[in-house]
């Protein structure tokens, strides 16, 4: 599967972006950042709009988690600015973002409901309004039979929990969440899910970083793949699919290796167990694909296949790699 240029961003994002967006929402704009002589991460710019879930993907070591903590404003830029709500964030507004940190940083001594209240009142919650934001988290999130417990005590997936509780618990206007969805059961995947998509639609922009496409994939309004420190792709899951070259998928048994050669506009990607699968350029003509497959026998299926957000990711980053 190869990509039209349409979407593979080379540093300009206006093509991309349209005029209806109602107003501005977390801006990253042309962040770069070295670690040393690692280029971690080179002009780096995306917007995650208002009741956007925003879904990051890139390799390890793409860029994610430094972008996040940029954005936070616990790492700095070397160049480049954040914005919110088309201002520069400050301490203040820090302080209205929910953030998951990807090394976590509960208090593994605390107990959950202390360690929860304890956070409300660190991003300005007065005690009782910290006290109730804490208990309806806890609730939410099936975390009630746990509120006395020390966190270190609990399961991983608990923890994780517990440190969803901590980003939301004083009802933040921005979150930004590091892998939020690593090492979850299905009932607790569904559970962060339905809280984002809550999130969303009361208008707040949800920026989460995964390596689980099939979920991303499920969930985000729009996703942004990265590769060594820049944004490569960013659009609809749907958009980033129709942008890739098509793929038809042909069972014909007999189908004697390279029987497609020479059709204009159809390159063979593999062939075993009697299934070939081709890319086809829009100006190939499927019937005469079909007319040569039947000449070889019998055909069994002859589909189009979309491709998946991981096979995209696949090939964007085989793409960006070789240049
Ligand atoms: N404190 C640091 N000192 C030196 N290099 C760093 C530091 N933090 C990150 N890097 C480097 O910066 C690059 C980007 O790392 P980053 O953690 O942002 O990637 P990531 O996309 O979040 O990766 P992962 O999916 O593995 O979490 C990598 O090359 C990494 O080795």
């Amino acid at each position: 599967m190869r990509f039209r240029p349409a979407w593979i961003l080379r540093g300009d994002m206006s093509s991309e972006e349209g005029s209806m967006v109602p107003q501005a929402g977390l801006e990253i704009d042309r962040i770069s950042k070295r670690y040393g002589d690692v280029v971690a991460l080179s002009d780096m710019t995306f917007e995650v709009r208002p009741g956007e879930l925003f879904g990051f993907v890139g390799s390890n070591g793409a860029g994610k988690t430094t972008t996040m903590r940029i954005a936070l404003g616990v790492l700095a830029a070397d160049s480049g600015t954040v914005r919110w709500a088309g201002e520069p964030i400050t301490l203040s507004t820090r302080r209205r973002f929910g953030y998951m940190p990807e090394e976590r940083g509960l208090y593994p001594k605390m107990k959950v409901l202390d360690q929860l209240v304890y956070m409300a009142r660190l991003h300005g919650l007065e005690t009782n309004a910290a006290h109730r934001a804490a208990e309806d988290w806890i609730a939410r999130l099936g975390l009630r039979e746990r509120r006395s417990d020390e966190v270190q005590k609990l399961s991983l997936g608990n923890q994780q929990r517990v440190q969803l509780a901590a980003a939301l618990v004083h009802d933040p206007e921005v979150l930004v969440l590091d892998e939020p969805f690593s090492g979850l059961d299905p009932v607790a995947v569904d559970v962060m899910s339905q809280v984002l998509k809550e999130k969303t639609a009361s208008g707040i922009p949800v920026l989460f970083s995964s390596h689980q496409l099939d979920l991303v994939q499920r969930l985000c309004d729009r996703v942004g793949i990265i590769n060594k420190g820049k944004m490569v792709a960013c659009d609809t899951v749907d958009a980033l699919r129709s942008g890739a070259t098509a793929e038809l998928v042909v069972h014909a048994p007999q189908a004697p290796s390279g029987w497609a050669a020479g059709i204009p506009g159809v390159t063979a990607v593999s062939q075993a167990d009697g299934r070939t699968v081709l890319q086809v350029e829009d100006f190939a003509d499927d019937q005469e694909i079909l007319k040569a497959a039947l000449a070889t026998g019998p055909v069994h299926e002859f589909s189009r296949h979309r491709p998946s957000l991981a096979e995209l990711f696949r090939n964007v980053v085989a793409e960006e790699g070789s240049q």
